[in-house]
């Protein structure tokens, strides 16, 4: 099944993530309801993709597909070269921590009553029970460039931007390889996104990540994205190295949200 998954030759950056032909979508009170139809891609070691389209194009949906939020109803899912698509929650645990996803909004993933030193521990007393946690807590805060002094204090005292920060800190303790960011700077104010564009930036190199980044904002996407892949209603409409599709968007949905980009 799903041979055409191409050989990596010598040299060639292998694929942290392939989806192939992959179908989601939800039971609803009225049937299933389909969203994503066959989309392919894949995601290269080291590599940022985007995925793209307008609200409802099932972007999120493939995300919360690849961290088994949702089941995989149809196609293939490899991580690492491994299928994953397939297994039970308890066979993906291992892959689970590998995959980690930040959100827009992070107050909704933060717990309001716990402080950021528990916030982080508890990633790390589940997975490295052994580690000196709050040495570890002021390496990740750090990492973020918050202050050490942030441990002692709750998510409603930071601002939005900060609050992401915290997110990544707590994404990052568990070592993932791949970060799935699901319109991680769509809430924040263009200078606040360009810092924290930065910070994803600096911690794929500093941290060994991939990146998948969703976005509704092209010009978030071509500063950040070095694939992007169009979704229009739940299919693939283009799939090209940034630069290309920038100079040479090929469907006309890819022209229609390029020409509705303000920064145009
Ligand atoms: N739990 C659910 N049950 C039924 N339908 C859902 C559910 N979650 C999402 N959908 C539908 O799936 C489709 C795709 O939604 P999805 O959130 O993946 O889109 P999106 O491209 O991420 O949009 P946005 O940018 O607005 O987040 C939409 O029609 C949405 O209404």
């Amino acid at each position: 099944m799903f041979e055409n998954i191409p050989e990596v030759k010598d040299g060639e950056v292998r694929p942290l993530l392939e989806c192939q032909e992959i179908q989601l979508g939800y039971s609803t009170p009225s049937g299933w309801k389909p969203v994503v139809n066959r989309v392919d891609f894949e995601v290269r070691k080291g590599e940022t993709v985007a995925l793209v389209g307008e609200s409802g194009s099932g972007k999120s949906t493939i995300a919360k597909a690849l961290v088994k939020l949702i089941p995989l109803r149809g196609g293939s899912i490899r991580f690492d070269g491994k299928e994953v698509g397939n297994l039970s929650p308890v066979e993906f645990q291992p892959y689970r921590k590998k995959i980690q996803m930040i959100f827009q909004d992070p107050l909704k993933a933060l717990n309001p009553r716990l402080k950021v030193s528990q916030l982080i521990e508890e990633p790390l007393r589940l997975h490295f029970p052994k580690l000196d946690r709050a040495k570890r807590v002021d390496e990740l805060l750090q990492a973020v460039q918050l202050p050490v002094s942030s441990k002692d204090r709750f998510p409603s005292e930071f601002s939005g931007g900060q609050r992401q920060r915290i997110l990544i800190a707590r994404a990052l303790a568990v070592e993932p390889e791949l970060l799935v960011c699901d319109e991680p700077v769509s809430a924040l104010d263009v200078t606040i996104q360009a810092r924290l564009l930065e910070l994803l930036e600096s911690l794929k190199s500093s941290h060994g990540l991939t990146l998948l980044f969703i976005s509704h904002d092209l010009a978030v996407v071509q500063q950040i994205a070095d694939r992007v892949l169009v979704l229009q209603n739940g299919r693939r409409v283009e799939w090209k190295e940034t630069g290309q599709l920038f100079k040479n968007p090929e469907h006309p949905y890819t022209r229609m949200l390029i020409d509705a980009c303000p920064t145009w």
